[in-house]
């Protein structure tokens, strides 16, 4: 049977980022450290610093050791959502990004109606010319 996992994107995480309410993001995963803050013998103020971020390099620069990575375990409460976009801009300039391309081709001609004036203008100068030559 397909185990069930609960996911959170990091806009979510971020928003645990208090002494009684500290989730921390490390390896993918989402933990749930807010009863261990007092007990983490690295000490509080470095879970509390992890929270609202990948905490992964910090989590393996300290060196955890194997009793730690199992002690983790524990304190999972799912995994990061790494499906919705990072890139919120990107979201945005699609939304505003319009499809309506005549509008967009009127816009343009109005905006520019002097290049195609005097397109038309130049060759009817020159035909002009040329019809006056026979
Ligand atoms: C659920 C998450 C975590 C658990 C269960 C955990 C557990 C532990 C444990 C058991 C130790 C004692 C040393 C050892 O056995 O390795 C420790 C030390 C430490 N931890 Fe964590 N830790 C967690 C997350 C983090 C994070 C996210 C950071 C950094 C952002 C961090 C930074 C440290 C530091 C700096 C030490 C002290 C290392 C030292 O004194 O040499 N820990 N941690």
């Amino acid at each position: 049977m397909p185990t069930l996992t609960k996911l959170y994107t990091m806009q979510e995480a971020s928003q645990h980022n208090t002494k009684d309410n500290c989730w921390v993001v490390i390896d993918g995963k989402v933990y749930d450290v807010s009863t261990y803050l007092d007990d983490h013998p690295g000490g509080d103020d470095v879970l509390l610093d992890a929270t609202g971020r990948d905490a992964t390099e910090d989590f393996e620069d300290a060196g955890h050791s194997k009793t730690a990575r199992e002690e983790m375990e524990a304190f999972c409460i799912g995994e990061l959502d790494t499906t919705s976009s990072d890139l919120p801009e990107l979201e945005i300039f699609s939304k505003n990004h319009s499809t309506d391309y005549p509008k967009k081709l009127v816009d343009l001609t109005k905006r520019y109606w002097a290049v195609p004036a005097a397109v038309v203008g130049i060759s009817v100068v020159v035909a002009a010319l040329h019809l006056r030559k026979k």
